[in-house]
């Protein structure tokens, strides 16, 4: 492959809160690859999703919503989505098309304005707007603020609305450069993180209120058995012994609804048979326990610093 050819780069996925980041990520990668939930806040780490064709290779970088941090792990959350638009090659920048342009969008604005790299705006969610004319004015309104806006794009990300015109821009904007992963790799995490993610998401799902956020999932012991199931066992965490009985349900229901759901899809992506062994532990204030949220989840200032595309490359 020569490489005055190829096309590559990293693309940072910013914006507030669900307004689509990770689904758009999923429907531009042609497959599900990040967690997504109806609840704001579901992506707590930075994750990159690498689109590998012929002649170009996106990375794009997934990022929690920019939002004002409440715990310590909202503000691990918050640098991760900051520095994450360091050196990378271009921003997309997503906006609720349905929620019009607020203060949180004009906040992320400002921080996307100071990172001086090249940005679409992409207006997700347009299928749920009855009347379109509105569009041109969330954009006037973000391109005050930005100055690095190249293009603006309406998009919906569920119907697949205007997502091929917005990939031809993203490769219109890549420079020329070297294939930056294998063809094989498209997300770069290991194994224990990805299943984590996974059982995440069928929480995020299944419980309501601050169930979801009180929640956070390890994953204890990996290993592939003799006869070629992959056992795993993770532990829910929850902040209070209250929350426990609600994560395992009556008779145990909703602890098994989660672990099926999580299995299937564990399977599918492993291509094996899955043993899932799940456990709750209650760990009291996890969320702003520094030594939980560093040496068990893995959310530190090294992850935080390797966001820097130079580190990564
Ligand atoms: N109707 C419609 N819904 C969408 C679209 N894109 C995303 N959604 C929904 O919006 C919700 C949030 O989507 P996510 O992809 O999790 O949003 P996010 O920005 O990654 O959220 P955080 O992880 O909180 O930062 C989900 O319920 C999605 O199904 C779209 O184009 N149209």
């Amino acid at each position: 492959m020569e490489e005055n050819i190829f096309k590559s780069g990293f693309v940072t996925v910013a914006g507030k809160p669900n307004v689509g980041k990770s689904t758009l990520i999923n429907a531009l990668m042609g497959q599900k690859v990040v967690i997504v939930s109806e609840k704001p806040q579901t992506t707590r780490n930075r994750i990159n999703c690498v689109l590998t064709e012929d002649n170009y290779q996106i990375v794009f970088v997934d990022t929690p919503g920019i939002h004002k941090p409440l715990r310590k792990i909202g503000e691990y959350m918050y640098n991760i989505a900051v520095h994450a638009l360091e050196g990378v090659d271009l921003i997309l920048f997503v906006t609720d098309a349905t929620e019009g342009i607020r203060k949180s969008d004009l906040r992320v604005a400002e921080v996307i304005n100071a990172s001086n790299i090249p940005t679409i705006l992409v207006v997700n969610k347009i299928d749920k707007l009855r009347d379109r004319s509105y569009i041109q004015n969330m954009i006037n309104q973000i391109e005050d603020v930005c100055n690095n806006i190249v293009e603006s794009i309406p998009v919906s990300a569920v119907t697949g609305e205007n997502l091929s015109e917005l990939k031809l821009a993203i490769i219109g904007h890549l420079p020329y450069g070297p294939q930056y992963y294998p063809e094989d790799i498209i997300i770069d995490k290991p194994s224990r993180f990805i299943i984590s993610e996974i059982i995440r998401e069928k929480v995020f799902n299944l419980t309501r209120e601050e169930i979801p956020h009180s929640t956070g999932v390890v994953v204890e012991e990996l290993k592939e058995r003799e006869n070629g199931v992959l056992y795993v066992r993770a532990e829910i965490y929850v902040e209070r012994e209250s929350q426990k009985p609600i994560i395992i349900g009556k008779n145990g229901n909703m602890i098994k609804k989660i672990g099926e759901l999580a299995r299937k899809d564990i399977e599918e992506l492993f291509e094996t048979k899955v043993y899932l062994d799940l456990y709750v532990k209650v760990r009291e204030k996890w969320r702003d326990n520094e030594n939980i949220l560093n040496k068990v989840m893995g959310y530190n200032e090294e992850a935080i610093r390797k966001v820097n595309k130079k580190a990564t490359r």
